[in-house]
């Protein structure tokens, strides 16, 4: 992964491709593979036999330069890939914002969905392109892909906000999205 500096930027333009996912000029980049997902399968017999026959990449990340610091405003494209393991949809790791700030989505191609979860409450927005997905303070957020195609959304977010992968390890996201017969179903988490 190339690492840029955390100062700030000047003011730019940032193109944003729809069709390639990418954002230019280009930060940071990472790809997470099935590997970087333990713990988050239902299936931990799966997931480890997934990892086992290749460990595919699940999702990338392409940032735009705009550093992850207390009062920038960075961007970035997440692209989810399709596919289920065990029944279940390919989806983000879903973090926690320590400080709990807000963060917009905006869906640019496939589709997918945004599962929030305060902890108590859980709550679902569609995402197709040109959808804005809205997480308020203290909501921790997955991305699902639901479809067949890649999901690619363009993220927004606060540069203080910072990750808790901790948080949904410990707390989970509410619920499960599986591939169902006819559609996307639900399960709760505390069917495990
Ligand atoms: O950080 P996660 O849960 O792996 O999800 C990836 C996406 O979420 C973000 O962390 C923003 O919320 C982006 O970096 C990226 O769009
Ligand atoms: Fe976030």
């Amino acid at each position: 992964m190339t690492t840029y500096s955390s100062l700030p930027v000047p003011p730019m333009s940032i193109r944003f491709d729809p069709a390639g996912g990418t954002l230019q000029p280009e930060g940071p980049t990472l790809t997470r593979r099935m590997s970087d997902l333990e713990g988050l399968f239902r299936d931990h017999a799966a997931w480890e036999q997934a990892v086992a026959d290749g460990d595919p990449v699940v999702y990338s990340v392409v940032s735009s330069r705009v550093p992850e610091v207390e009062r920038e405003l960075p961007q970035s494209i997440t692209t989810i890939q399709p596919g289920s393991t065990a029944g279940e949809l390919w989806m983000t790791k879903g973090h926690q914002h320590p400080n709990h700030q807000g963060e917009i989505y905006l869906g640019i191609s496939g589709h997918g969905g945004l599962l929030m979860f305060n902890g108590t409450e859980t709550e679902w927005v569609d995402m197709t392109p040109g959808t804005i997905g809205y997480m308020p303070p203290g909501w921790a957020h997955r991305s699902i892909n639901v479809g067949d195609e890649p999901y690619s959304f363009l993220a927004v977010y606060p540069g203080g906000a910072g990750h808790d992968y901790g948080w949904v390890l410990e707390h989970g996201m509410g619920r499960r999205v599986l591939a169902g017969e006819t559609g996307v179903e639900f399960v709760d988490y505390s069917a495990d």
